[in-house]
């Protein structure tokens, strides 16, 4: 019989089926009498073969089966908790040590709950105020759990909670479940129900929304809490007694929502920090459990993209970690059907509920930054080990961001790093990187003239080495403070410039030779540290420094320089674009003073007079030299003066000859495609022919199109400068200029649609097809003759037309030839744009060798007289031979006059 209990024993004991252990249970599955089973588990008790758990019932488990499932030994022949035990073994977390936030923002809150829970004998009345969603009733349900697992109430006590916003509407009722009511109470009260004080007898009462509590409750609250009895609603003999702890909560102001009396009975009153208050590596804790809670209910893996953790973490959700949690829900059901056969779910930004990313300023979200993805366990991995370092960074950050008083801030922070780093002093040799790191660390330095103190290089050593393996995860939540860092980071350029820049360079370094990108906090912390090692060296005795309007102008090119030179020989003070000359000097006084002990300071400004720049200046054991003149060559020069002790007067004048400036301009190499219009008619014609070419060419075309003197055209020819600055693609007007080699066209092949293929063939080098399609179907549209003629101003043209169409008869009769119809509308253009000229009295005057054609052409020149003799007289102008020869050059070209001749 006792193998067979020890065989039941263990086998339940091995499946966790520890509920049929008790007396009752064996004796019942055995079907053995109960007193047996008592006798024989006593003796295995005895023997240490079971141990009994301390339970009601009390169970009793196989030893060797449990020290050999968890791998520890069991004192004594008691486990008091089973529950905790289990719990411990399996490393579970307990109570409180699950609430996230219990070791960091809420630690005090946490420290205060659990004792006013453990307060002999029953614990103290406690009130949790907070807004909506921080998380009370999560900690009024841990407090109950806490004081199981430490056996302040019974393991059968329960926790009861009640929220009084249900019963707004029927205080009664609330009253009536709390208390209890006997039958008859009211209608329906049809059996004596015992009320929630009276369930919750041992453990814990929690009355949520509290606020809700009318009056005569809460009155008859506080009577139950003096003296720990109550009556049943309608029955006002019987007194009943509980020995509950109350744990009450709201969400206002409980001073202003609960009787005075009732509240001086709830001696404890914590409040839950919202959200916002709970710093960004909590609510990171608090998202990535949630993720993970997530990932276990829907069996998937997921995967955050940067952006959405960025979100998550600045959204000001209204409703605390309760919004947080829908919107996460949320967005997983929106991402579940994403997931892919390796069951991993990729959430974001689309996915975030559309209130969530409504708030997110679109410049934050669409800023440019690489798409990654992190899993939940490797995020949370990566956490635990941020976590120091991340808080020390940012109480430096909280610090530097808002001192009053820069200076004393920035030595206490370097004291805080230096303990920080004294802590994890590193005693293991170097890895080759790391090495390789502290190197150019220590080169860099070198040429800064600056030494790590010998007596903490150990120190220095680890700090950067220790900089340097930041865990990853840390760069998300730098991410989110974004903006205080560079906030830190400009104001520290300004007030620590050498180290900054000494750190900025190990940077660039750092990330060109071993592929590695320090981020702003670590650069922040290494500038610390190397100011304070440079704090104990002496001031060098000469300096230069750099002062110049704008955001960063003095300090890019100090650093620029001091680069170069590989020395740090300028300092820089940048300077807002409207300052006034006080600030300069109080700038320039308080870097001074910082440099006790220089004797000489090169002062390069980029504006203002040298006078009111050096007559407020605190002027002892110092000389100062100061140009009002910059440039990179100047700060050049004189950082190199600097560096090889050029005596002062020298290095200015050195800097003044190099003052002068020199010009040269150099031209645009890439000339623009044009089109000329050049027309002997007159610019009118011209500038019309530009404007119908414009609108003909397509409109992202770069061909432009100009128009170009005639006469100046003739002159020049191709030494034209119009020709060196432009490439010039054809010229279009009424005449072809002599000694031009660039392909001319007609205005009248242009008009008549006749001859615009070779138009056609100078364009298409630079057309594609589509748009040279384009633009032959714009000029059939655009170029007619009516078009061209409205350049006219004081003629009408269809009259003057008329009088110009018959003169060309006339004068083909008198010629006794037929010209070609691009003669004649060319001629019709040039002849009626001429006589305008002549009304306007703008005749032309000049005309190649004007007396060799009036000795060579007479005849021509009488038929152009006769046949114009009507025209002259209507429009009172004579034709002067010059015009005369314009018409010649015209009609010499025509193939039909040239047969003739
Ligand atoms: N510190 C925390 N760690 C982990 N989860 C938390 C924490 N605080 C709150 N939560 C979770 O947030 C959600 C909201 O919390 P809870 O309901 O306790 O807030 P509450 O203050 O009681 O809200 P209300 O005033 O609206 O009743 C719950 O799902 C809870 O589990």
């Amino acid at each position: 019989m006792q193998e067979m209990i020890e065989k039941a024993i263990q086998e339940h004991t091995q499946n966790g089926q520890f509920s049929r252990l008790s007396v009752a249970e064996l004796s019942s599955q055995l079907s053995l009498p109960k007193s047996r089973v008592t006798q024989v588990l006593q003796q295995l008790l005895k023997a240490g073969t079971v141990v009994r758990a301390g339970q009601k019932p009390v169970l009793f488990l196989d030893r060797s089966v449990l020290e050999e499932t968890y791998g520890t030994a069991i004192e004594g022949d008691t486990i008091r908790n089973l529950d905790q035990w289990l719990a411990a073994q399996t490393d579970q977390e307990q109570d409180f040590d699950r609430l996230i936030g219990h070791d960091g923002s809420l630690s005090s809150l946490v420290e205060q709950c659990k004792a006013t829970v453990a307060y002999p004998p029953n614990g103290l009345p406690l009130i949790l105020t907070g807004e909506t969603g921080t998380g009370k009733s999560m900690i009024a349900g841990l407090a109950y759990e806490y004081a199981r697992n430490h056996d302040l109430v019974k393991p059968e006590s329960r926790f009861v909670a009640v929220n009084c916003s249900e019963y707004a509407n029927n205080p009664e009722l609330l009253t009536a479940n709390l208390f209890g009511y006997v039958k008859g109470a009211f209608t329906g009260a049809d059996q004596d129900t015992p009320g929630l004080l009276e369930l919750a007898d041992g453990g814990v009462l929690f009355l949520d929304e509290v606020h809700n509590l009318k009056g005569e409750c809460q009155e008859k609250l506080f009577h139950f809490m003096d003296q720990s009895i109550y009556h049943r609603m309608g029955d006002n003999k019987t007194w009943y007694t509980s020995s509950v702890r109350l744990i009450f909560a709201t969400t206002e102001d409980p001073e202003k929502v609960l009787l005075k009396t009732l509240q001086r009975r709830i001696p404890m009153k914590l409040t839950v920090p919202n959200l916002a208050a709970r710093g960004n590596y909590e609510k990171l804790q608090i998202i990535l459990s949630m993720f993970a809670r997530e990932e276990e209910r829907l069996k998937v893996h997921i995967q955050l993209s940067s952006s959405v953790i960025q979100l998550l973490l600045s959204y000001p959700f209204p409703e605390n970690i309760g919004g947080l949690k829908s919107a996460i829900q949320s967005s997983c059901v929106n991402a579940l059907f994403q997931t892919d056969e390796e069951k991993v779910m990729r959430i974001g930004l689309k996915d975030i509920p559309d209130s969530v990313i409504q708030y997110s300023a679109l410049e934050t979200l669409m800023k440019p930054r690489e798409l990654t993805w992190h899993g939940i366990e490797e995020l949370r991995h990566d956490l635990v080990n941020v976590r120091t370092p991340f808080s020390f960074f940012e109480s430096v950050l909280e610090t530097l961001e808002t001192t009053q008083d820069f200076e004393s801030d920035f030595r206490a922070i370097q004291k805080t790093v230096l303990h920080h780093f004294k802590r994890s002093l590193r005693k293991a040799d170097l890895t080759p990187f790391e090495t390789a790191f502290l190197t150019i660390v220590q080169d860099r330095c070198r040429q800064y003239h600056l030494e790590l103190p010998e007596k903490d290089r150990q120190l220095y050593t680890t700090a950067f080495v220790e900089l340097l393996s930041l865990p990853q995860g840390i760069d998300l939540l730098l991410q989110s403070r974004a903006k205080q860092v560079e906030e830190v980071m400009n104001r520290l350029r300004t007030e620590a410039f050498k180290y900054f820049s000494l750190v900025t360079e190990i940077r660039q370094e750092v990330r060109e030779r071993l592929e590695t990108d320090l981020n702003p906090l670590q650069c922040l912390i290494m500038t610390v540290l190397a100011a304070r090692a440079g704090q104990s060296q002496p001031a060098p005795r000469r300096m230069g420094v750099i002062l110049a309007h704008g955001e960063s102008s003095a300090s890019s090119m100090a650093m620029c320089v001091n680069q170069w030179l590989e020395t740090h020989v300028f300092d820089a003070i940048d300077m807002p674009l409207f300052v006034s000359q006080e600030e300069i000097s109080r700038q320039l006084n308080d870097w001074l003073r910082k440099m006790e002990g220089i004797e000489e300071l090169f002062l390069l400004v980029d504006l203002g007079s040298l006078e009111q720049i050096y007559r407020n200046l605190n002027i002892r054991n110092v000389n100062i030299g100061i140009i009002n003149s910059l440039s990179l060559k100047l700060a050049l020069s004189v950082g190199q003066d600097i560096r090889n002790q050029t005596p002062m007067e020298k290095v200015f004048e050195r800097a003044k000859a190099l003052s002068s400036i020199e010009y040269h301009i150099e031209r645009n190499r890439e000339k623009p495609r044009m089109i000329i219009c050049s027309c002997a008619s007159g610019l009118g014609v011209a500038e019309k022919l530009r404007g119908v070419i414009v609108d003909s060419l397509p409109e992202d075309s770069d061909i432009r199109v100009m128009t170009y003197d005639y006469n100046t055209l003739q002159q020049e020819g191709m030494t034209s400068p119009v020709f060196e600055e432009n490439q010039v693609i054809s010229i279009v007007g009424t005449l072809k200029p002599e000694e031009i080699t660039v392909p001319f066209v007609a205005l009248e092949d242009l008009i008549l649609q006749e001859n615009t293929n070779r138009f056609d063939d100078s364009l298409r080098p630079y057309m594609e097809a589509e748009e040279m399609r384009v633009f032959k179907k714009n000029i059939v549209k655009n170029f007619s003759l009516s078009n061209i003629m409205n350049s006219l101003t004081i003629l009408n043209p269809a009259k003057l037309l008329e009088h110009v169409a018959d003169a060309i008869d006339r004068l083909q009769n008198r010629l006794g030839v037929s010209l070609g119809n691009n003669t004649c509308f060319g001629l019709y253009v040039h002849v009626s744009c001429l006589i305008e000229r002549l009304v306007m009295n703008r005749g032309i005057e000049v005309y190649g060798n004007a007396d060799a054609f009036r000795l060579e052409q007479q005849d021509f020149i009488q038929a152009v007289d006769d046949s114009f003799a009507d025209v002259q007289k209507f429009y009172g102008i004579r034709i002067p031979v010059e015009e005369t020869g314009y018409m010649y050059d015209y009609i010499k070209n025509d193939p039909n006059y040239k047969k003739r001749v």
